[in-house]
Formats: structure tokens, sequence, C-alpha cells
């Protein structure tokens, strides 16, 4: 980290995160009910999820091996026992009026993860990670929170699992906020413990307060002290379920901060709603304390042992080894190395193509003609299940000679995505077969006795003329054979 000084006046804004992530797993952590999403409201409820009398959680494995694969990929401790805890409070979609959820003994503690931030490299501290219980949801009907006629509630969500992970308050501007979630959502697809394309999947509270240089002791931005940072009063904004909804609720509530103490005002501790319609943040309350809560030890769970199963548990490569693998290994630059990294099915598929073709031949198709081509469609590589090999077939085309790599790409690609059919059948059904030398030698003949003036500006020093000629040639071949072998015959021909 770069140790940036502050000048005397300067409001230092400080922002800390919880990120609520939705495991992928079949069923709920805490009862055999389904994880699918679905229309129905209330369909995938039971017992357990519903918090009927005399029903019993059982945890779900699944969810304990998620939480560990996140816990190594932020390399975190990962204690030999763990706890459930009990979070009491009331809301309406909390069936049970209690959250089970981990208290002090989390499965994850003190982990961390690098981010590149414009340029420079940022390590933020992830202070802890659990497991709990995600609720039901509200739908409210005839307005917003603050404005609905009446409000519905659906408890298929209710008992999904969740991982909640806390960072250290390290952040200093929206935009780190941003890498740092693109960066966490690449690492939990990676694990395949995570679904992006969920509605919901992702959730976070963003904590935000502005810290006046006078109170930072060391002067040095990143090394504000425990007592400043507890003292400040911090807002906690729920409701935000993107990445750039983040950025943009925490510069809202950057620039509201700073207004009020630059006139004055203090800012109040409290929990903050994101109306993402209105792009503002909307008092909800006062924040709750920790003691409000009357955490207890959940006793209907035991405590949960993963000393020894956790090390049979592994990891793939992570995203920030593989983009640097592939730099030093294919002699990729940052960006397409970034680009192909992106997913680890993107990365898998770059890494099939590359080692039976050219690493920068697959370069080329993977990261800019495939991810360009299905970037504009709105589509993602998961969308191409089963029809990889076709594109690996197309790139065989196109190095093997057989089409120009033009046509693979903006006939035959395109094709293929638009409307399913094989790059051979494009290729027959359209003609792109490249054109034999016989039948360029051939044009390349004509184009010269049609075109008299062009030929004797050519011999008399215009090399220019012989552009005009290469596109007659490329119109008489339908467009099939290559310009630059083509403008070869022609100087051959020309020179005889
Ligand atoms: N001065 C501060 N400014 C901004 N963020 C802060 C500051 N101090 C702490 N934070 C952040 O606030 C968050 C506290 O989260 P934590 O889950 O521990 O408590 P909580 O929000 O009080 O509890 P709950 O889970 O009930 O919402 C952390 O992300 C932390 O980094
Ligand atoms: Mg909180
Ligand atoms: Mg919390």
């Amino acid at each position: 980290m770069t140790a940036q000084t502050v000048q005397q006046g300067d409001l230092v804004t400080v922002i800390g995160l919880e990120v609520h992530v939705q495991l992928e797993t079949d069923t709920k952590i805490f009862c055999g009910c389904s994880t699918e999403q679905t229309d129905e409201p209330n369909e995938h409820v039971c017992p357990v999820c519903l918090g009927l009398p005399g029903a019993l959680p059982v945890l779900n494995e699944g969810a304990v091996e998620a939480a560990v694969k996140i816990g190594k990929a932020i390399d975190a401790e990962i204690p030999e026992e763990t706890r459930f805890h009990r979070k009491n409070y009331y809301y309406p979609d909390l069936p049970k009026n209690f959250q089970i959820t981990q208290y002090d003994e989390p499965i994850c503690a003190d982990g961390e993860l690098e981010v590149a931030v414009e340029g420079t490299r940022r390590t933020i501290t992830i202070e802890r990670a659990h497991l709990e219980e995600d609720p039901g949801s509200l739908q409210h009907v005839g307005g917003g929170i603050d404005t609905a006629d009446y409000t519905l509630v659906n408890y298929n969500r209710a008992g999904t699992p969740l991982m909640e992970i806390v960072t250290a308050p390290d952040f200093r501007s929206p935009s780190e906020v941003r890498a740092f979630l693109a960066e966490l959502e690449e690492v939990l697809e990676y694990l395949g413990v995570f679904d992006a394309e969920r509605d919901g999947s992702l959730r976070i509270d963003a904590n935000l307060s502005i810290i006046p240089e006078d109170e930072i002791e060391s002067g040095d931005i990143d090394d504000i002290g425990s007592s400043a940072l507890e003292t400040a009063n911090r807002t906690e904004v729920k409701n935000i379920s993107s990445h750039k909804g983040a950025q943009k609720a925490l510069a809202y509530e950057e620039t509201r901060q700073k207004n009020a103490i630059e006139r004055g005002r203090a800012v109040e501790q409290e929990t903050r709603h994101w109306d993402e319609s209105r792009g503002i943040t909307v008092s909800m309350r006062s924040k709750e304390e920790e003691k409000d809560y009357r955490y207890f030890e959940e006793a209907d769970l035991p405590p949960l042992r993963v000393a020894d199963w956790k090390d049979e548990i592994s990891i793939p490569e992570l995203p920030s080894a593989r983009r640097e693998r592939f730099q030093a290994e294919y002699g990729l630059d940052e960006e397409s190395a970034s680009k192909l990294t992106s997913t680890k099915q993107v990365a898998d598929f770059y890494e099939t193509v590359a080692a039976e073709f050219d690493p920068d031949l697959a370069a080329t198709w993977v990261a800019d003609n495939l991810l360009g081509e299905l970037n504009y469609r709105d589509m993602e590589i998961t969308d191409l299940e089963g029809r990889l090999n076709e594109v690996t077939r197309l790139v065989e085309l196109v190095a093997t000679d057989e089409i120009t790599a033009k046509n693979a790409r903006e006939t035959v690609l395109r094709s293929m995505l638009d409307d399913e059919r094989t790059p051979e059948e494009i290729v027959d059904a359209e003609g792109l077969g490249k054109t034999g030398e016989d039948e360029v030698q051939q044009a390349v003949v004509e184009a010269i006795d049609e075109n008299p003036d062009a030929v004797s500006d050519y011999e008399s020093g215009d090399d220019g003329a012989i552009n005009f000629l290469v596109g007659q040639v490329m119109q008489k071949t339908g467009g099939s054979a290559d310009p630059g072998d083509v403008n070869q015959l022609l100087r051959a021909e020309l020179e005889a």
C-alpha cells in the first residue's frame, strides 16, 4: 500500500463492507427445501424454514464445504471448531424471530483479498466471514418501503445459505469498493460456490464515515487508528445489490456526510436504505447495537468440527494467480490476461484453444472475437454450453487457412451465435471456402487485362494503383481470397 499523507483540513472517507453471498447449494442450510428460484410464492417451505414449533435444524454439509473454500481462497484462519448463535429481532421476513448465524466463533477469521485499483495494489483485510440463514423476502405493493399500501411476505428465500463477509474499514473511496466487489465475485465464481446470474445472490451493506484529518494522529490515511474509527459516526446503507449500486450509493453518502460536516452539522449514526430508482439513501432507523440482539448460543445445533475435514477440501487456481500465469506462460499483456481470466469457463476454454493452436491466435479468438460477439448479444460463455467445440473447429478452419480470418469472424461466428448452425454448415451455405490458388491466379490475369490504365499507372511508378487492382481481384473472388496473397501475385504477374 502506498502511504498517502493527509493535508490540513482534509476529510477522509472510510468505508467497510458486509457482503452477503448466497451459497450455491441444492437445498437450504438447515432443511431439505429446494433453493431453486420460483415465481410461485411460498412454494419451497417446510416447518423448519417457517419456524414452526418443535422443528429442528440440520446443517447442510454442502454449505459448510463452500464456506471452507471461501476461507481458503481469502487465506483466512479456519478454526477446528465453530459455533452457531441466535440473533434475536423481529421483522416479518424472519419467521422464527431470530436468525441462526455465527457470532464470536465464525468459520473464517482474519483473511484478505488483494485488488488492483487504478494500477496500484491494495490489500483489503477481511475481518471475518460467517455462515447464516437468509431471511424471507418482502414485496411492497403500491409503493416503496416507506410508501407501500401493503406488503406481502415470501418465505422461499428463508433458509438459503449465506456467507456474510465482513471487511475491515480499509476502503478510502467508492471506486475501490467497486474493484473489490468485482474481484470477490470472480473468486467466488472460480470456487463454484456462487451464481452471479441469480437475482439478489450478492447483497451489500456499506458502512461509511468521514474522519477529519486532525483526528488521524499518524497523518497516514491507511493508518487511522482504532479510536478514531470507533468514535466516528458511521451510516450503514442497506439494500445494495450490484457493484455499480454500491459505488453510487457510497458516492451519494460520501457527499451527503461531507456536506453536513462542512456546514457544521453532526452526522447521525444510523441505518439508511439505498433507493436505487431515486439514486439516494434514506434514513430508516437509528443503528441497532450488538446488545440489542441478545445473541445466545443455538442449542439445537452442536458445535461444528471442521478440524480434519477442512484439509480434504481443495480449491482451484484463483483468478489473480491465473492472470499472472497467463502473462508469464503465454506472453499475454495484462489486459488480455484479465479478460481471459474473467471467469473460470473463459480461462479454461482459452487454455484448450491455446494448447491446440497458438496462444496469440487463441487470445484473438477468445478475448476479442468470441467475448466481443457474446457481449454484444448480452450472452455469457456458459450460454454456449456444449458448442465450444464448434468455436474450436472454427479457429481450426482459420489456422489451416481454409477460410479467411475476416469471413470467420464476421460471417461464420456471428451466424453461429445467431442461428445455431455449425461452422461447416455456414461455410458451405455461404460459399466461404477459400478460393483455390488457380482461381485467384485466373482473377489476377483478368484484372490486369481489364484495367490497362491502372497497369500503366503502376508501371510509371504509382504504387497506389496496385490497391485498385487488389480490390478488383477481391471482387472477382467474392472476398474469399487473402488480400496479402493477391497483392503478391499481382506484383509477380506485373513484373513478369
Ligand atoms: N469508522 C468506520 N467507518 C466506516 N466503516 C466502518 C467504521 N468502523 C467499522 N466499519 C465497518 O462496519 C462494519 C461492521 O460490521 P459488523 O457486521 O461487524 O457490525 P454491524 O454492522 O454493527 O452488525 P450487523 O451485522 O448486525 O449489521 C465492518 O464492515 C467495518 O469495516
Ligand atoms: Mg451491519
Ligand atoms: Mg454484520
